[in-house]
């Protein structure tokens, strides 16, 4: 007899207006399994998930049926939950201020039946079942506000399954690993595994490919709103074969020819800078150079982008263009600008985007001075920059007056990138520029941080992903725990790992241009 499918969702379309983003797809995850949902970015991934819990109303024809018992659709969000579905999403959606019992209570705390009042002992001994039947050595009352990124993602995980019983239910994990440094991936995808073993099931939305093919059992392919591949056992699977299915034909390698150019010119230079983390950091970029800044998540390299872009201010520090020096403990945005620097910040929405504007007119913002009042002037180069962005950026959108807020997560990011490419500043900072993009886009960003260096800017790329920095990097500079600066030349991802997670494995330097 033929199993019960934990998920079973079928001829799933979605339009909107008059463009169809889901055309006829359908996905089954069985009972226990770990599976993926990949596609390139704008292919239809949030929006399945988003139709799956109600967010979103699928167009006519859909089914959507848990363990064999149809939704009504569109699916109420109670009903989901009745049924088992369970959603993690990217930023996991823990309040800080409260408590961890209060944050696995969130959306379903009990209430005293005579008083009516949330039951707090009950919702404390729901919540310390869950995290024993998990093994997280948390306590109920622990504040959330402290603990680490993989506490953090426990806790996320422990409210998904709050009303779960074992062996049950669906646990949709959208991005949900991105936060996590890659030493406690290992420990996170034991957790899961842990939870699967039971019978639980996980839908898996990730770009990660490699994650995918190290825990997911099967994988589903979107591309362009359809399913290119359905269910595909991930045993033999490579990469290679995920990204071809995912984009329809082979990605090639950034392949940077000329590296380790000899850039005598300084583009930037930041000298002492200081904040609770970081003590005296000193560093060069030459222009037309690339330098990587990485370093041990969580070990203060990560603030750099925004203290030397006026984000947030240092305790001191000074930076130097071709400009002028500024004192960064006094700087903000507008004067880092007229400096030359510009940051690509890593949280796009909240940072960085206009998201009720549309594509040109956020691409526009920063270059707006430069190129001439009154705003109508502008406006035919705003429509070519904005055009040559979709093109070069691979941004899939229908025309350049798509608002940000209608475009997929990754084409958000593209649209980020953009913006500050055009503005061709003397110093480029780049806070992981390939976060949540998709396989293709990833390549086409990394070209265009080449390109830009080839038109003589400074970048400095600020990540935790060794292939990124391996790829594009002249140099790389790499935080220690004693809060020096060692330099690594190589094109070689696992040398970079290596040289994040151990101490001895570089040549010292850290100001490099003779
Ligand atoms: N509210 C909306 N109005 C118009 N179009 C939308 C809306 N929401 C999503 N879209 C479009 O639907 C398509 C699919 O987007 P979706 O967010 O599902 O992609 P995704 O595969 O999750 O991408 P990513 O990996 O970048 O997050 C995109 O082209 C996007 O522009």
């Amino acid at each position: 007899m033929a199993t019960t499918m934990r998920l079973e969702a079928r001829h799933v379309s979605k339009t909107f207006g008059s463009t169809t983003v889901l055309r006829d797809a359908s996905l089954e995850v069985a009972p226990g399994e770990i599976h993926a949902l990949i596609g390139q970015n704008g292919s239809g991934k949030s929006t399945l998930v988003k139709i799956l819990t109600g967010y979103h109303a699928p167009d006519a024809g859909a089914t959507i049926s848990v363990d064999g018992q149809d939704l009504d659709l569109p699916v109420r969000w109670a009903d989901a939950t009745d049924a088992g579905v369970s959603v993690v999403h990217q930023d996991l959606g823990l309040l800080d201020h409260l408590s961890v019992s209060e944050n696995i209570g969130i959306g379903g705390f009990p209430y005293h039946r005579v008083t009516r009042r949330i039951d707090w002992k009950a919702q404390d001994a729901a919540a310390r079942r869950v995290l024993d039947r998990l093994d997280v050595p948390i306590k109920p009352k622990d504040p959330v506000g402290p603990l680490n990124a993989m506490r953090r993602a426990e806790v996320a995980i422990a409210r998904a399954l709050r009303d779960q019983r074992p062996g049950e239910g669906l646990v949709v994990l959208d991005e949900a690993t991105r936060s996590l440094p890659r030493e406690e991936l290992r420990r996170f995808h034991e957790l899961l595994r842990k939870v699967v073993a039971e019978g639980t099931s996980i839908l898996m939305v990730s770009h990660n490919l490699e994650e995918v093919l190290e825990l997911a059992d099967r994988v589903t392919v979107l591309r362009d709103g359809a399913v290119a591949a359905a269910g595909l056992p991930t045993d033999g699977l490579t990469e290679h074969d995920l990204a071809r299915h995912m984009l329809g034909k082979t990605v090639e390698a950034v392949g940077r020819e000329e590296r380790g150019t000899c850039h005598t010119e300084v583009a930037a230079r930041v000298d002492g800078l200081c904040s609770d983390t970081l003590d005296g950091l000193t560093f060069e970029v030459g222009r037309g150079e690339v330098v990587g800044l990485t370093g041990l998540p969580g070990s203060g390299f990560e603030a750099v982008a925004q203290l030397i872009t006026g984000g947030r201010r240092p305790d001191g520090g000074v930076l130097t263009t071709a400009v002028g020096s500024l004192d960064l403990s006094k700087a903000d945005v507008a004067s880092c600008m007229r400096l030359g620097a510009a940051l690509v910040p890593e949280k796009r929405i909240l940072e960085g985007l206009a998201v009720e504007l549309s594509i040109r007119d956020n691409i526009a913002i920063p270059s707006i001075r430069r190129r001439g009042r009154p705003w109508h002037v502008a406006r035919r180069w705003q429509e070519d920059e904005a055009r040559s962005s979709i093109r070069r950026l691979g941004i899939r959108s229908r025309s350049p007056h798509m608002l940000i807020k209608e475009l997929s997560g990754g084409n958000q990011q593209k649209v980020l990138f953009a913006k500050w490419l055009s503005v061709e500043p003397d110093l480029l900072v780049l806070h992981e520029p390939t976060q949540a993009v998709d396989v293709g886009a990833r390549v086409d960003i990394l070209r265009a941080i080449l390109e830009t260096a080839g038109r003589g800017v400074g970048v400095l790329l600020v990540s935790i992903e060794p292939s990124d920095l391996a790829e594009v990097c002249d140099r790389i500079l790499v935080h220690g725990h004693g809060g020096e600066l060692r330099e690594l030349r190589t094109a070689d991802p696992d040398e970079v790992l290596h040289a994040i997670y151990s101490e001895s494995a570089l040549t010292a330097g850290g100001t490099p241009h003779e």
